[in-house]
């Protein structure tokens, strides 16, 4: 049997697959812990790939590999001194110290202008403005960039010493068209100063090497590798009409579209998809983490968390959160905290907290639904996956909050798996149909709470923050 393996380093862990090349049936697993925090050094995300490959016994496959794929976040700033060395800790996509580079940003160019030319409008997300304050910030440590690349890049380096990367994660940078495929130039010129050596942007199906033998598997090449998001559409293999939620670190909502999007506002990402179409997405900063920092404040763990959340009432007694712990993204509030209304002492309950945290990512992914309607992307099926999807209050509640039926994949690594799936067609030069399976579907419920909550929740939006 001939076999894959995928990659997947996100904000909080690295997970490695190893799976049949013909049908993508999991054969091996493993992951490691990501540190804490906005700014970390990429030598850390290689740390924890070799400590989640050995958790895998991926050695193991040895000869039987035909190819790996990284797919990992999106937008990290990785800049390189001559050495390949970082010049400063890579900020990650939730790292906000960058927004005042970005409001100035949008204000000289124009929005309209920034979603033509990239798809996108300027928050602190994307790397550009994290590469626009790195130069206002640090000038001496700017000066000594050489290149600059993303987390999949930095560890596609690290496998098998090339430089390269694809136009999923590229057109997240913010100084690339995912319509004409080129860099920017003019744009890393005029908000960096410079334009450091950036990696090869390689088709969706290309090579990007061999693997160095110090990865143990002697046959394997290693594909382009992908943008975590672009990865999770190749893994469910993501058909236009059919809109994914995941509850991760990041909260997204994300389909695969024939056509490009060029949206003004800036709340939907115009993003290339890792099959050569294009993945309209909305992300947040505050999913799954608003249920775990729930869970501590509660002081029990994410089990328990559900068991509460399961015991409130449908609408937490009227408790409602607006979940912007870590500032947020979508909307664009990147100094905002969080805020509780609805506090009465008959409603002050773990079990409402606990509900209201739930109702609280849920309510954010609606808001971003609706967006991605509004903006003509056809919505037709929704899938919910992610770590946070794997609460069983929530997978019960979206249906209702949302108004639509939802469908859970069966609990399956989908980023990792969609960069094993990328590894298979580059290896063979044929994109495998694996088969996906549907776990549980929900319907919404007969009563209109979800509704009225929904509303209650954009008015209360609305009065405390203006959006
Ligand atoms: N049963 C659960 N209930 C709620 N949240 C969960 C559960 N299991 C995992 N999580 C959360 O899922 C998140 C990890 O999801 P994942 O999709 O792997 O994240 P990433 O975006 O880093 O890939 C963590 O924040 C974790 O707390
Ligand atoms: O910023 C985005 C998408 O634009 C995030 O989706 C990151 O790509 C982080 O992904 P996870 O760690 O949550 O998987």
């Amino acid at each position: 049997m001939k076999r894959v393996v995928g990659v997947d380093s996100s904000t909080q862990s690295t997970k490695v697959v190893v799976v049949s090349a013909e049908t993508g049936e999991l054969l091996a697993a493993g992951s490691a812990a990501h540190p804490d925090g906005t700014a970390v050094d990429p030598r850390v995300w290689t740390s924890a790939l070799q400590e989640a490959w050995a958790a895998g016994r991926v050695t193991d496959f040895g000869s039987s590999v035909l190819a790996a794929s990284v797919a990992a976040q999106q937008h990290g700033m990785v800049a390189l001194d001559h050495g390949n060395h970082p010049v400063f800790d890579a900020l990650l996509w939730n790292d906000t110290r960058s927004a005042p580079e970005a409001e100035r940003m949008v204000a000289e160019l124009g929005a309209a202008e920034w979603a033509k030319r990239t798809g996108l409008v300027p928050v602190p997300s994307f790397t550009l403005t994290k590469l626009a304050w790195l130069s206002r910030q640090h000038p001496e440590l700017a000066a000594q960039v050489a290149r600059v690349c993303l987390p999949h890049d930095w560890l596609n380096l690290q496998l098998a010493g090339t430089f390269s990367t694809d136009r999923s994660d590229a057109s997240g940078t913010g100084y690339f068209d995912p319509v004409g495929n080129t860099y920017l130039p003019e744009l890393m010129q005029r908000y960096f100063g410079a334009v450091p050596e950036l990696p090869t942007v390689l088709a969706p199906e290309q090579q990007a090497g061999r693997l160095l033998d110090e990865w143990g598997l002697p046959n394997a090449v290693l594909a382009a590798g992908a943008g975590d998001n672009a990865a999770a559409a190749l893994g469910l293999g993501l058909a236009e009409g059919e809109v994914v939620l995941s509850v991760g670190t990041s909260g997204t909502v994300f389909s695969s579209s024939g056509t490009p999007t060029h949206d003004a506002s800036g709340q939907i990402a115009g993003f290339a998809d890792a099959t050569g179409q294009y993945l309209p997405l909305l992300a947040m900063l505050n999913s799954a983490r608003t249920l775990s920092a729930t869970a501590t404040m509660l002081q029990v763990d994410l089990a328990e968390l559900d068991r509460l959340a399961l015991a409130a009432p449908v609408d937490a007694d009227g408790l409602l959160l607006l979940p912007y712990l870590d500032g947020e993204r979508t909307p664009n509030l990147p100094t905002a905290s969080g805020t509780l209304l609805g506090l009465r002492r008959s409603t002050m309950t773990p079990e409402n907290l606990a509900r209201a945290a739930v109702l609280a990512v849920l309510n954010s992914l609606a808001d971003a639904v609706d967006l991605i309607k509004a903006a003509g992307v056809p919505v037709q099926r929704v899938l919910l996956i992610g770590g946070g999807s794997k609460s069983v209050a929530l997978r019960q509640a979206a249906a209702s909050v949302l108004g639509v039926d939802i469908e859970i994949p069966a609990a399956a690594e989908y980023v990792a798996l969609g960069a094993a799936r990328q590894a298979a067609w580059a290896a063979t030069g044929e994109l495998p149909q694996w088969k996906r399976r549907i776990e549980q579907r929900f319907a919404p419920e007969q009563s209109d709470w979800g509704a009225e909550l929904r509303g209650r929740y954009q008015e209360s939006r609305k009065a405390v923050y203006g959006v």
